[in-house]
């Protein structure tokens, strides 16, 4: 890196250290001058940051100005937001960053990352060659056509791949000069966005077909030759394109689908997590999911695996998970059911939900529609009703578009359900108990993956580490969590979290001979080693 001077350096979000230069650095690097007099260390810099997020009037503001901070000062940004996890992550991920992607085009203030265009086809290697950077390890790519539960927000989707980003720096200490948002901006179907005079895409209906997918092929073959190092993260594709991409990518590139892939895992930790809770046997379980799309195909996939690790036949663990559409339940020879989905369609009566679950009982429910109010009163009683302790896990995002809240799902299961949610809920009191319920989100799972790709350097990313991931999370939640109704440990141990995970992955790799590089004994100090700290 070239060390730079005066202004230029304070100019530098990557070099700046802004008024926590020293006096010997502002005489040594031309800043005398050019600062206030106080010398601030990173301490007195947060407590500005946090009084400055704090006095803004709404989260959009605060998503503003922190990432208006990112621009000015990395270090600092990520210094704060790993201290201020809690406070910080729901201002930039879920579920603000939904809201910053509605507005996107009326926010921007500074291109992120990088834009591909249906124009740029054939030019796709000279694009990643115009990237600042050469070492990049982690890429998180959309096309923005499933933003969250939002529908197709074009390349207003840009804020979810800045996100995650921001997350694998964060949560998994990834350094920030290793990582590239992508937006692969194929158009958009959201007629009002291409209306918007305002609206920065590609102001075209979206291109589908082979076109479309030679357009992707061509990024990823790019990405190998320009990158080889990277590891692709596929986030907020629409099914089945999300499925069919994974498929096709998933055994020659190092690439994962998050929302099939890192879901499930965070949400079969979840489960097992339960398990300690219920006293139930994991392998005993009958889980329902409501909604067949990539988030709960993906789940059920993973869980099949799980519950062949606990000694299931595949039969009889498919046996086990039962699928919930518009329709009703999923049953065999029902017309139009989803490839995924078919091994899923047992034998069974029509029934519309409540009915299932009244006959089904299962002892998991998992939602992942994207419509807001989907699990109702009707339902969560009765969930109540067939289990003393009912899990629930509503994992659609954003908070607007949850299956159920935190306090509805308390309340009418009289405090006894065991609750999750993909966007974060604030504690629940009811009489003399409090509820802390965790934040079920693939953000638990996906940063450690990718650390543990990157520090063995795994080929390819196996269905194997999604199990190990989750079974890494779910052995890290304590006790102290558990006695609060949460299923995931808390947010301040994500770096813990993330780490376990890459360890957990690392063995896998071994395991399963995907790794590029020999790898020391003590992999827990080496991939410690690894992880990048935001100071000064
Ligand atoms: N918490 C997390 O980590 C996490 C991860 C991935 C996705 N998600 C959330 O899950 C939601 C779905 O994501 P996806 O990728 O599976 O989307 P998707 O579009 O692939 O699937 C949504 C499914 O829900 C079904 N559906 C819609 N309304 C329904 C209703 N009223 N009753 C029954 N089914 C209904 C659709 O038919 C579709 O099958 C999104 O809101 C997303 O934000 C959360
Ligand atoms: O982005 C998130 O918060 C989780 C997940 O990837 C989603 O698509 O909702
Ligand atoms: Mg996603």
């Amino acid at each position: 890196m070239k060390i730079l001077r005066g202004k230029a350096l304070l100019d530098d979000p990557a070099q700046t250290k802004s008024t926590a230069f020293t006096r010997d650095e502002r005489d040594k690097y031309g800043l005398r001058g050019l600062l206030p007099y106080d010398i601030a260390d990173v301490e007195k810099q947060k407590e500005r940051v946090l009084g400055n997020i704090r006095r803004q009037s709404s989260d959009i503001e605060k998503y503003i100005f922190l990432i208006t901070l990112l621009e000015r000062n990395q270090r600092l940004f990520y210094r704060t937001m790993i201290d201020h996890i809690e406070e910080i992550m729901p201002l930039v991920y879920t579920p603000t960053v939904g809201e910053a992607c509605k507005e996107f085009a009326h926010i921007f203030r500074k291109p992120q990352g990088l834009y591909i265009t249906p124009e740029d086809r054939g030019d796709i290697k000279l694009l990643l060659g115009n990237w600042p950077e050469t070492d990049i390890r982690i890429i998180v790519v959309t096309d923005g056509e499933r933003i969250l539960g939002l529908g197709d927000l074009g390349a207003n989707g840009m804020g979810i791949p800045i996100g995650k980003i921001a997350l694998y720096i964060a949560c998994a200490g990834i350094h920030p000069a290793q990582c590239m948002p992508v937006m692969l901006d194929v158009g958009t179907n959201n007629v009002s966005l291409r209306e918007d005079p305002l609206y920065l895409g590609y102001p075209f209906p979206r291109i589908n077909g082979v076109v479309y997918q030679s357009l992707v092929d061509e990024f990823v073959k790019a990405v190998q030759l320009l990158f080889p190092n990277a590891l692709i993260q596929f986030e907020d594709f629409l099914a089945p394109n999300a499925f069919e991409f994974l498929d096709r990518y998933g055994k020659q590139a190092r690439c994962f689908n998050d929302d099939i892939q890192g879901t499930a895992a965070v949400t079969l930790a979840g489960v097992y997590t339960s398990c300690r809770i219920t006293r139930k046997k994991f392998s005993d379980l009958t889980i329902m999911f409501l909604g067949t799309g990539s988030a709960a195909g993906g789940i059920a996939e993973l869980m099949v695996d799980a519950f062949c690790a606990a000694g299931l036949n595949k039969k009889e663990a498919q046996a086990r998970l039962w699928f919930v559409d518009r329709k009703g339940l999923v049953v065999a020879n029902r017309e139009g059911i989803k490839p995924r989905i078919e091994a899923f369609a047992h034998k069974y009566g029509r029934h519309n939900f409540l009915d299932a679950i009244s006959s089904i009982k299962p002892d998991v429910l998992i939602g992942a529609t994207g419509v807001a109010g989907t699990f109702t009163e009707d339902i969560v009683r009765k969930m109540a009703e067939i289990n003393e302790h009912p899990v629930i896990i509503a994992l659609s995002n954003p908070t607007s578009h949850t299956e159920c809240t935190a306090i509805d799902a308390y309340t009418w299961s009289d405090g006894r359900v065991i609750f999750a949610s993909g966007s974060p809920f604030k504690a629940v009191q009811l009489g003399e108990k409090l509820f802390k319920p965790a934040q079920g989100n693939n953000a638990y799972i996906f940063p450690g993956v990718g650390l543990g790709v990157q520090a063995c350097a795994a080929r390819l990313v196996t269905q194997s580490m999604f199990l190990a991931a989750a079974e890494a999370l779910a052995n890290i939640v304590s006790e102290e969590e558990i006695s609060v109704g949460a299923v995931y440990p808390s947010l301040k141990r994500i770096r813990e979290v993330s780490y376990t995970i890459a360890v957990a992955v690392c063995r896998v790799a071994l395991s399963e001979g995907l790794t590029e590089v020999d790898l020391p004994d003590d992999l827990e100090t080496y991939v410690e080693s690894l992880m990048y700290q935001p100071d000064y």
